[in-house]
């Protein structure tokens, strides 16, 4: 499915029309919402990824959403992720991976989940933090390429986007919910994921620091745990030695690698 401009256009018309149609004389204020959403629609590629029930249409490396200086409603189909957890989730002991999530009911594939949330570190930060890094989310420009080329695994078909020179820049960023974090942090790695990372930008304009927002990528029944793809290299993990370190792997899956890093 796909909505164009017009949609939007149509949406916020719609809106506007009954405000209009009451008060009965003309809103200036309604022509700016309708070129603030115009303008986050453009910031899309002219599409808005979610449909009607709020579910990803079109995973990309970067969905913005409607933001703070958007006049439109909190009911906006380009506001979804800020709107928060809409699933009644439950944290679990799991048999060989310490505590996980799952849903009390079921999932449809394409659902916002959480957001991960947690400290936000500059990567030399986060490196200082290695021999603590059980709850390290590598974010950013960095993380883009790997995202992409993730969700074009695990989604076929999903067009590869052109990635956006960004003029040299290096710093990258680390979100660590060790200390401080919601659900996300209980979500465990699995090598046949049901859900995925998705960066959205809602409430600033710093694609360095998207949010990491978690969506279904399958219909998950009730109680099935909830796994993403933690996408570690494998080797690339060190300790505060400098030396590679292993993690087995319990997701159980037929497809598992045998190992987190
Ligand atoms: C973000 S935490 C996930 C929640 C964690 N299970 C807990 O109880 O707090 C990540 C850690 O969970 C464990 N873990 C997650 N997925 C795993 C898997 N498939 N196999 C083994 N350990 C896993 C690892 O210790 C990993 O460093």
């Amino acid at each position: 499915m796909s909505f164009g401009m017009g949609v939007v256009e149509n949406m916020v018309n719609t809106e506007s029309s009954k405000v209009s149609s009451l008060s009965k004389k003309p809103n200036v204020v309604k022509t700016k919402e309708r070129r603030n959403c115009a303008l986050c629609v453009a910031k899309n590629g002219g599409e808005i990824p979610y449909n009607y029930d709020g579910n990803i249409v079109y995973p990309k490396s970067l969905i913005y959403e409607c933001g703070p200086l958007c006049k439109c409603p909190p009911a906006c189909y380009l506001r979804v992720t800020q709107r928060g957890i809409r699933f009644k989730l439950e944290i679990f002991k799991t048999e060989s991976r310490d505590w996980g999530v799952r849903s009390l009911s079921s999932i449809p594939s394409g659902s916002f989940i959480c957001e991960y949330v947690g400290e936000l570190l500059e990567d030399k930060e986060a490196e200082r933090r290695t021999g603590n890094d059980e709850y390290l989310f590598d974010i950013g420009n960095k993380y883009d390429n790997t995202l992409a080329e993730g969700m074009s695994k695990l989604m076929p078909g999903l067009e590869k986007e052109k990635e956006e020179e960004d003029g040299g820049e290096t710093t990258g960023f680390t979100v660590d919910a060790a200390k401080k974090g919601n659900i996300g942090r209980f979500i465990n790695h699995s090598c046949s994921p049901n859900l995925y990372a998705q960066n959205v930008l809602y409430d600033h304009e710093d694609k360095r620091i998207p949010h990491v927002m978690l969506f279904a990528m399958d219909n998950i029944p009730p109680l099935q745990e909830l796994t993403y793809h933690y996408n570690y290299m494998i080797d690339q993990v060190r300790d505060v030695n400098g030396n590679i370190k292993k993690k087995i792997c319990y997701c159980g899956s037929s497809e598992c690698t045998g190992r987190l890093y």
